[in-house]
This record gives structure tokens, sequence and C-alpha cells, in this order.
């Protein structure tokens, strides 16, 4: 992770590690908007580690905090939340993908603007971001940040539309690539999804007020009710009126597609008491352990997880199976998620970190290793090495989703095409052999589409995003085509 120094904080789109995402949350005309805030992002803090950042308004102006760490580092501090005054407040958890992880990139970001202040939040990635902030720069915009998540400021500066939220859909109309984002006003709070609602995005209700935010998990943790999905197109418009109700206001400016939300939300990212597409993400990633096991059957003693990710799927493996659950790994739980460290010495370390053999399980024993994805096989190789040090006869590692073949552009940010173990072998023999497992088998593409949505993939109208599996990206990729012009551009070297 790059904390500071601009020899990171460039353009490159790609880089050694598969990122997470981010998550937003915004509340309109709650008194303890800004603690609320601080509660929802606690909640989302899976989806992005980097930073953290809040901005409220309190009627005459807007505050703003924002932090490299996570939201416990910071937000906890009562003296904070009092600062961040007002009934109205957004924030943001970060993991980059365009753009260093330094304090200037740190979400949500603002700007004093004709039409008064506006702050945005934005969870994904253009995939035209690179190209706009070209066009804009030659055009005389002041770039303050690396993020893709800019530019957005800028469109809306330069709208000619009236109002702040009209500007707020000009600006995004023109984006392309994955995004649910959440902008305030000094009197809106809006929130918008793609037209293709590849990342999430949920509205929620809490004393009648409005809520936005990634994921369900966010509204539970402050006892927030469900209201609806914000749908994929969508920008609702939320505004405190002078006798206190609030108006809400939906708008389709997009023309209409079928959604198709990135299928790596179940697999990975979401939380698995979220409920994302109307489904609960613990019973998907179930589904997809009870298909494996039908798909990919071994004989063995115990179904062991490498825990967190496989957990879920080894239950339905091991219920589907017959063969009993064992918790044959225990992880350490104040060591993050591995994938996201930046050189592979570190991440190899870190497994080794987060990872031990429960031996009383695994000595002698034939073992069924559920893991919920492979990409570089890092995990997967020190995991069978431990396992065989503790013991075990067989290790047979069964992926609850099919190989990674393909990088992400919309908010994951995957290593290089070349670093993914599906590239770098030419058989599931040789990946096997690489990784030392006597056995090595993944869901077929079809077992997860059926885990999550009932029904295998429609091919000519797929279901979900699934880019990383297929190749078939549902945008356009114009950064990526343009990919060697946008690499070098003077920055301010430091933090700030
Ligand atoms: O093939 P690799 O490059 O090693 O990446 C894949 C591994 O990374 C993820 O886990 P992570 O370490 O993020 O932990 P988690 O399951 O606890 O979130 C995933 O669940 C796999 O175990
Ligand atoms: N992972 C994300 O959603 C990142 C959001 C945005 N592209 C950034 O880099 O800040």
């Amino acid at each position: 992770m790059n904390t500071c120094f601009d020899d990171h904080d460039d353009f490159s789109l790609d880089d050694d590690t598969l990122h997470e995402e981010c998550g937003v949350f915004g509340v309109l005309g709650h008194p303890d908007a800004a603690a609320l805030t601080a509660l929802g992002l606690h909640a989302l803090q899976h989806r992005g580690q980097e930073a953290a950042g809040i901005v409220s308004y309190d009627g005459q102006q807007f505050r703003s905090e924002r932090h490299l760490g996570l939201v416990g580092d910071h937000y906890t501090d009562p003296a904070m939340l009092e600062s961040l005054r007002g009934s109205m407040a957004m924030g943001h958890v970060r993991y980059s993908t365009t753009g260093g992880t330094v304090l200037r990139n740190v979400q949500p970001l603002f700007a004093e603007l004709g039409v008064g202040g506006i702050a945005i939040a934005h969870n994904g990635n253009f995939t035209n971001g690179l190209f706009m902030r070209r066009k804009l720069i030659s055009d005389g915009a002041i770039c303050q940040s690396t993020s893709d998540t800019e530019v957005v400021l800028h469109l809306i500066a330069r709208s000619r539309a009236k109002t702040s939220s009209d500007r707020f859909i000009d600006a995004i109309s023109q984006m392309e690539g994955g995004y649910s984002m959440i902008a305030m006003t000094r009197t809106k709070l809006i929130a918008a999804r793609d037209p293709t609602g590849i990342r999430p995005l949920v509205m929620g209700e809490l004393d009648g007020k409005p809520i936005f935010c990634s994921e369900t998990c966010a509204l539970d943790i402050i006892g927030a009710k469900f209201v609806r999905d914000v749908e994929n197109g969508e920008v609702i418009i939320c505004e405190e009126q002078p006798d206190g109700s609030i108006s809400i206001d939906s708008r389709k400016p997009a023309l209409k597609q079928p959604e198709r939300l990135c299928l790596f939300e179940y697999v990975y990212f979401a939380r698995p008491d979220s409920i994302v597409g109307g489904r609960n993400v613990y019973q998907t990633r179930k589904n997809m352990g009870i298909n494996l096991a039908q798909e990919a059957p071994v004989k063995a003693d115990v179904v062991v997880p490498v825990p967190d990710g496989g957990t879920p799927a080894a239950i339905g493996y091991a219920q589907e199976s017959g063969i009993p659950f064992e918790l044959g790994i225990i992880r350490n739980h104040y060591v993050g998620r591995t994938f996201i460290e930046p050189t592979q010495q570190i991440r190899a370390f870190g497994v080794k970190l987060k990872h031990s053999a429960n031996r009383a399980v695994i000595s002698g024993a034939r073992v069924v290793l559920i893991d919920d994805s492979i990409v570089r096989g890092t995990t997967s190789v020190k995991i069978v090495q431990m396992l065989r040090e503790a013991g075990a006869k067989e290790v047979h590692i069964r992926v609850a989703s099919p190989m990674i073949y393909y990088s992400d552009f919309y908010g994951i940010d995957t290593p290089d095409r070349d670093k993914l173990l599906a590239n770098n072998h030419e058989t599931l023999a040789d990946m096997c052999k690489f990784i030392g497992a006597d056995s090595l088998e993944f869901l077929s593409i079809d077992g997860l589409y059926m885990a999550v949505g009932g029904e295998k993939r429609n091919n000519a109208l797929p279901q979900f995003t699934d880019h990383q599996f297929t190749g078939d990206y549902p945008t356009r990729l114009l950064d990526k085509e343009h990919e060697g012009e946008f690499s070098k551009i003077e920055l301010l070297a430091g933090n700030g």
C-alpha cells in the first residue's frame, strides 16, 4: 500500500494487486448524521481499508474530515464526530483504483462551485476517466488529485444546467464504467448508479430519513430499514423542504439497459450478511459450494474452508457431499485481507501471518480445501504446504468460482493478466502441480450463475457482469484503449 509518495501516485492502469472496492454512505435529515455515517462506514470497512472520509453540512458550512487508515482509527473520537456537525453527512471508505493512497485522493472530494459547495463519493472506476481528465486539463481545468472521481467535480462545475442536481446528472452522463455515487449539496443528498448497475447501492430509512449505502450491512448496524436497491441508471435526489419534510425524486437519465451487477460482489466482496440485488450473499456462497460438490466431488475425510472467504461455500460443499465440515485452518483476525498487499514478497509473508493449520483436524486426513477464488495462487500454494506440514494425507482444492483470466476496470483493480494463475499455466493439471495439491477443480460459470441467480448464463444477454471469468466487458474501455498516452503527469510530492 502506498502511503504518500508520488512515484506510486501515477495513472498506470495495471498494478500488481487485486484491490477491493470502496464503500459509500449518506444520510439526510438526521441529528446524528456524522455518527451514523461513521457507523455505516465501519460496517463497510471490508470494502476498503486505505482511507476513510466524512463530510457533513450544518446549514451554514460544510465540514470535512478525511484520513488515511481505518474508520476506527479516526472516527471513534467524540470530538471529531462533534466537529462534523449537521443533519446531513456522507462518507467513503477507499481502496484506490485510480490515483495513489495519498490524502488528496481520499474521498469525499469537495469543491466550491458557482452553484455552492458539493461533495462526492464514488465506488467503482470510470473507464473513460483519464480520457476525460486529459480533455478537461487541455481546456484549463486545474486538478487537485489524481483520482478518477475528481473529473465529475470538474464536469459539474462546467455544466450549463441550472440546478446542482441537474449539473450532477449532466456530469455523470458523460462518464463510462462502474459507479455507485453519493453527492451532497447544501440542500440535497443525491445517489446514483451506473446504467449497467455494476456496483451495488441501496436505499434505507431511519426515523423517516433517507439513507444510501453500498450494502445493507451498513443499514443493519444503525437499525435502519432497507427500502430498495437504487436501480441501474437511476439518480435519486432527496431534498429537505422548508416544513422539514424530505422530497424524494427519482430520475432515469440514461437509456434503459438491463442490470448487470458484478458477480464478484457475490464471490468475494460483499459481506455475507448483506442482501445484494435482492439475494442474501451468504446463501449464494453456500449455493456455490453445493454446486461445486455436485460438479467436482472427491473422496475425503473433511471439508476445510480457507477462512474467511471460503467458509460459506465450504458449508455448502459439506452439506451436499455429506463430508464433515471442520475448521482445519484457523485465521488470525488481526491481519487484514492478504491479496491487497503491494508486493508478492509481503503477500506471501501475510498469508503465513494470517492462517495456521489446526493439526488436530488435519493430521492423517484427506482434506477438501474450499476457497472462494484463486487470483495469483499465492494463498493456495502456502496453505497446501501448511496442510502437508500438519500431516494431511491428501489435499484436494475446490474453488467456488471459475478461473480468473481477465482484469477488472470497474473498481476492483485486478493484477496484470500475466500475474493471474489461470493465465500463467496451460492446463488445470499444470496449475494443480504449481499449487502442490492432489487435485484442483473450479466451479463452472453456469454453476456460479445458478448459485447466484438460479439460472444458467444467458450468453446472448448475460444477467451479470462476469468479465473476470469470460472477458465480456459490459462497457467500452476507453482508457485501456489509450493506455500508453496517460502514464506520466507531474505531481506535487508529499502527502497532502
Ligand atoms: O490467489 P491469491 O492471489 O492468493 O488470491 C485469492 C485469495 O485472496 C482472497 O482472500 P483474502 O486473503 O483477501 O482473505 P479473506 O478471504 O479473508 O477476505 C480469496 O478469498 C483467496 O483466498
Ligand atoms: N475501489 C473504488 O471503488 C475506488 C473509487 C475511485 N476510483 C478511487 O480510486 O478512489
